[in-house]
């Protein structure tokens, strides 16, 4: 444990008395790709929701001696969180550069962006060669693939420096290239940061996790490296009752070692 890992404690929410998330306790460090997996409904998502502020939830979720649970939304964004959705959200009509000034803060005028590459700040200049998107400055981001609007969403947290990165199914819909490079990326960003990924994909997962906490009906069903979840005789037969065959030939799978990252890293 170190200051600055986000540390979950018994976190419970509740949405007119239903219980999405039922105590639930994990924690990520920077230096690993951390995933939250789940059938549909599990919580995941809402765990994030939690942390950022957007659900109100009761429990603990500390980023190093910081309690964030409590705190309004933008206060959380200043502590250092940051997130994506299932759903990019960026501004569609506007170029990379332009969103990457919004998220840093910066308000460049439309003539300056003839001039745009000799005013590009370091942090933007960083987000674009990290995320592949330096040749794609002008470019509106309405017309980026799939791909490069999440790689211009995790572009626009690193701008704003974000210490952690919660990532709300990142390769949904993406190309095998795309997701290969979006493990890629994820796992050179985790080197000094937090990133939390909730997924679906389990390839991707089996690829690319040095942990995961496996939840199902707002519970931890399971936690540990991929090879322990893979394992687990509940997570198998969660899978096998909720997501059909695919899915545990996936889980079933003997995960790949990746380089670069710290599997094998316990609780
Ligand atoms: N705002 C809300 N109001 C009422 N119920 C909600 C709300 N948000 C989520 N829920 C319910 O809480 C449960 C957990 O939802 P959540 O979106 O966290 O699951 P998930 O694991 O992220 O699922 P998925 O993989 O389908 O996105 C679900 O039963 C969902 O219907």
């Amino acid at each position: 444990m170190t200051d600055d890992s986000l540390v979950v404690t018994d976190l419970h929410v509740e949405f007119s008395g239903f219980v999405a998330v039922g105590g639930v306790s994990f924690d990520a460090h920077p230096g690993e790709v951390r995933f939250l997996i789940g059938p549909n409904g599990a919580g995941k998502t809402t765990c994030i929701d939690a942390v950022t502020g957007l659900a109100k939830a009761t429990g603990s979720a500390r980023l190093g001696e910081r309690e964030l649970l409590g705190r309004p939304v933008h206060k959380i964004v200043r502590l250092g969180i940051g997130r994506t959705f299932q759903t990019a959200s960026v501004f569609d009509e506007l170029t990379v550069l332009q969103n990457l000034d919004i998220a840093a803060g910066r308000h460049r005028p439309s003539v300056s962006l003839l001039r745009a590459r000799r005013g590009v700040e370091e942090s933007i200049e960083q987000a674009l060669e990290e995320t592949g998107l330096a040749g794609e400055l002008a470019t509106p981001a309405g017309i980026l693939s799939h791909g490069q609007k999440q790689w211009l969403e995790i572009a626009m947290l690193l701008v704003q420096d974000a210490k952690v990165l919660l990532l709300d199914e990142p390769v949904a819909g993406m190309s095998q290239d795309e997701r290969t490079a979006t493990g890629e990326l994820l796992q050179r960003i985790a080197a000094k940061r937090i990133v939390l990924v909730v997924e679906h994909d389990m390839d991707f997962m089996r690829r690319f996790a040095t942990r995961v906490t496996v939840l199902h009906q707002g519970k931890v069903l399971s936690q540990g490296t991929v090879a322990d979840v893979q394992a687990d005789p509940r997570v198998q037969e969660v899978y096998l009752g909720t997501a059909g065959a695919a899915t545990t030939a996936a889980m079933s799978a003997v995960p790949e070692p990746v380089a670069g990252t710290r599997q094998g890293q316990e609780d």
